[in-house]
C-alpha cells in the first residue's frame, strides 16, 4: 500500500443545469444521505470516497460544479484534469436534457475524458418529461455511458462493479470542502 493509502486516484466532474441534483446525488454517493434544503453551488465542492475494485483502493475526487450560467468561468478550470466527466440532467425537466449538447459544447476540449450522461430524480415518474429511450438514443449517438437514477431513492447510486465493494466512507471522509465560497447559501 502506498503512503497515499490509495492505488489509483480519479477525478470525476458532474456537470449540468442548476437544479438538476448534481449536489445531491454526490452526497448520495459520499455520505449516503439526501440532504434537506439543498442550496444552489457556488462555484465548486468536492467530496472524497474511497472504493475498493478487485483488490485495488481508488480514490475518487468527485467534483461538484455549479450549474449556474455566472460561474462557468469558474467551473471550466475544472474540466481539464478530470478523468470523467458526468453530464447531469433532471428527467422532469426537458429544458435540463435539451441543455445537454450546449454542456458537450462546453467541454469540447476534453472531449477525451470518459463521458457519462446521467438522468437523475426517476422517483418523480409520474412528472418525466425526457424518455429513456430518447436519452439513450442521444447517448449513444455522442459514444457516451448512460444511466438513469435518484439521489432522493438512491436508485442506481451503487451499481455494477462497486455494487459490493463500496465502502462505508473513511474517517475524514464524506465530509465537503468548499472551494470559492466565502458566502455560504447552503
Ligand atoms: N425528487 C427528487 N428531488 C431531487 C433529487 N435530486 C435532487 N433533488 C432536488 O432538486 C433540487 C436541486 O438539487 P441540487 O442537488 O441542489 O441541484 P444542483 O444540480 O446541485 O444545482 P446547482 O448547485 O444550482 O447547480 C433540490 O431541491 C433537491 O432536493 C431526486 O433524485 N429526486
Amino acid at each position: 500500500m502506498s503512503m497515499e493509502d490509495y492505488d489509483f486516484l480519479f477525478k470525476i466532474v458532474l456537470i449540468g443545469n442548476a437544479g438538476v441534483g448534481k449536489t445531491c446525488l454526490v452526497r448520495r454517493f459520499t455520505q449516503g444521505l439526501f440532504p434537506p434544503g439543498q442550496g444552489a453551488t457556488i462555484g465548486v465542492d468536492f467530496m472524497i470516497k474511497t472504493v475498493e475494485i478487485n483488490g485495488e483502493k481508488v480514490k475518487l475526487q468527485i467534483w461538484d460544479t455549479a450549474g449556474q450560467e455566472r460561474f462557468r468561468s469558474i467551473t471550466q478550470s475544472y474540466y481539464r484534469s478530470a478523468n470523467a466527466l458526468i453530464l447531469t440532467y433532471d428527467i422532469t425537466c426537458e429544458e435540463s436534457f435539451r441543455c445537454l449538447p450546449e454542456w458537450l459544447r462546453e467541454i469540447e476540449q476534453y472531449a477525451s475524458n470518459k463521458l457519462t450522461v446521467l438522468g437523475n430524480k426517476i422517483d418523480l415518474a409520474d412528472k418525466r418529461e425526457v424518455s429513456q429511450q430518447r436519452a439513450a438514443e442521444f447517448s449513444e449517438a455522442q459514444d457516451m455511458y448512460y444511466l438513469e437514477t435518484s439521489a432522493k431513492e438512491s436508485d442506481n447510486a451503487r451499481q455494477n462493479t462497486l455494487e459490493n465493494n463500496v465502502s462505508s466512507p473513511l474517517p475524514g471522509e464524506g465530509k465537503s470542502i468548499s472551494y470559492l465560497t466565502c458566502c455560504n447559501f447552503n
